[in-house]
C-alpha cells in the first residue's frame, strides 16, 4: 500500500535535488515548502547543503534529516507538515554555486537511485526530479544521456517516451518520437516499430495516468511538408503513414502526419490531447515558448510515476545566490505527480 492510498494521507513525493550547483536545490526546497499542506514532498539531497540553502531562502523552512538505512529500516518519519524531511544523500565536495564540479557527479546519480529504489519500495508515491547537468555525470566517469533513459534501464522499462506539457486545464502536451539523440541519427531511429510502440505507450499511459478515456494523438511529418509527397523525403510513406495505419488498426486514435510547422495552431490542437513530434527541438521549442517556467517533464513507460522541471540547471542564475530563479515549473511538476497518482490509483480500483 502507498501513502496515498488513504484520500485523507497527503500523497508522498520524492523530490531529487539534482545539480548542486544549479538552480535545483533551491527550486526543490521553495516548492517543497509552498507545497507542504497538501503533499508530503520528501527532499533527497545532502541535508547540511540544503539546511544552507534553506535558511537562505526564509529561515522558518525547517528540515529534518533521515538516512536512507533509517528509511529501509523503519520507513519514511511522520513529521508534520511544518517539517519537511530529508533524506540525506551526502555529497562528495563542498559546492561552489554556478560552478560543476564533476566529483560530485556520482551522488546526483545516487539521488536518483534512492529515489527509484523507495518509489518502487511504496515509501513514495511519485518522483520529481530537479535538474541535472548531463555533461557533469559523464565528466565524473559515467556515460549518461539524461534522466529518462537511466529511469528505463534502472526499472528494465521496455520503451519509454518523453512528454512535456504545458498547464492548465486543456493543456498542450508535446511527446517525442525519439529523445536525446544527436540530429544526424534521428531518422534511423524513426522505424514503424519504435512509433508503434510509442503509440501504444502513450495510448496506455494518457488513458491510465491522466484519465483520458480516448486520447487523440496528433503526429508530425519528419519532413518538411510532412515529405511533400515524397519529393522532400520518404519517411512519411515508407514508416509513418503504415505505422499510423497500423495503430489504427489497433484503435489508438490518431491522426497525420501533419507538416510540423503548420500543426501547432489552435484550429488543430483544440481536439487532440497530444502532439507526437519526431524529435527533441521539433517539439520542445513549441511548448518551452508556450509555457517556459510552467511546463512539466513526464516519463510515460515507466512502472513509477516521474515528473521534472521543463528547464535545466541554470548556472547563471545559481551563481548569483538564491533569489533568481522562478521555481514555477516544480511546483507544476509535483502537482501534476500528485494527480497522476491520484488517477493512476482510481484505474486500477
Ligand atoms: N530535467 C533535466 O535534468 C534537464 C537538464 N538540462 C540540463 O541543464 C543544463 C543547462 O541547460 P541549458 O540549455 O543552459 O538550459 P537552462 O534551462 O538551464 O537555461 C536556459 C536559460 O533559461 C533560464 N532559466 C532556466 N531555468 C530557469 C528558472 N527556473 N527560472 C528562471 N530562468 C530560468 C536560464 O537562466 C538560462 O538563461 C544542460 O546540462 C542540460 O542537459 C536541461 C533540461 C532539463
Ligand atoms: N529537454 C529535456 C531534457 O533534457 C530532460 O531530459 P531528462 O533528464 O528528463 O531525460
Amino acid at each position: 500500500m502507498t501513502a496515498a492510498s488513504s484520500a485523507t494521507v497527503r500523497p508522498s513525493i520524492a523530490i531529487t535535488c539534482g545539480e548542486p550547483a544549479g538552480i535545483g536545490p533551491e527550486i526543490a526546497l521553495r516548492a517543497a515548502w509552498e507545497l507542504r499542506d497538501e503533499i508530503n514532498c520528501v527532499l533527497i539531497g545532502d541535508a547540511p547543503f540544503l539546511a544552507i540553502i534553506a535558511d537562505q531562502i526564509d529561515p522558518d523552512i525547517a528540515l529534518a534529516a533521515v538516512s536512507l538505512l533509517a528509511v529501509r529500516n523503519d520507513g519514511l518519519p511522520n513529521f508534520p507538515a511544518s517539517r519537511l524531511v530529508v533524506l540525506d544523500c551526502p555529497l562528495a565536495e563542498h559546492v561552489v554555486p554556478g560552478k560543476l564540479d564533476p566529483r560530485n557527479g556520482r551522488s546526483v546519480l545516487q539521488m536518483l537511485d534512492m529515489a527509484i529504489e523507495g518509489t518502487r519500495a511504496g515509501w513514495f508515491d511519485a518522483m520529481v526530479t530537479a535538474p541535472l547537468q548531463k555533461s557533469t555525470i559523464n565528466d565524473a566517469g559515467v556515460p549518461f544521456t539524461g534522466h529518462t533513459e537511466y529511469l528505463a534501464e534502472k526499472t528494465a522499462a521496455p520503451h519509454v517516451v518523453m512528454m512535456l506539457a504545458a498547464s492548465g486545464d486543456h493543456p498542450l502536451r508535446v511527446a517525442l518520437a525519439t529523445i536525446h539523440l544527436a540530429l544526424k541519427d534521428v531518422p534511423a531511429a524513426i522505424t514503424a516499430e519504435s512509433l508503434g510502440q510509442t503509440l501504444d505507450v502513450l495510448q496506455h499511459d494518457l488513458q491510465s495516468r491522466f484519465g483520458l478515456d480516448r486520447p487523440r494523438i496528433l503526429v508530425a511529418g519528419l519532413n518538411p511538408h510532412a515529405g511533400e509527397g515524397g519529393y522532400l523525403g520518404r519517411e512519411e510513406i515508407d514508416i509513418l503513414i503504415p505505422a499510423l495505419q497500423a495503430a489504427r488498426a489497433r484503435g489508438i486514435n490518431v491522426a497525420g502526419p501533419y507538416p510540423a510547422d503548420t500543426l501547432f495552431q489552435p484550429k488543430y490542437l483544440k481536439d487532440a490531447d497530444c502532439v507526437l513530434a519526431m524529435y527533441h527541438d521539433q517539439g520542445l521549442p513549441v511548448l518551452k515558448f508556450a509555457s517556459f517556467g510552467h511546463g512539466i517533464n513526464i516519463t510515460l513507460g515507466l512502472p513509477l510515476i516521474r515528473t521534472s522541471v521543463d528547464h535545466g540547471t541554470a548556472l547563471d542564475l545559481a551563481e548569483q545566490g538564491v533569489g533568481h530563479a522562478d521555481h514555477g515549473s516544480m511546483v507544476e511538476a509535483i502537482r501534476m505527480a500528485a494527480k497522476m497518482v491520484a488517477h493512476s490509483t482510481a484505474s486500477s480500483t
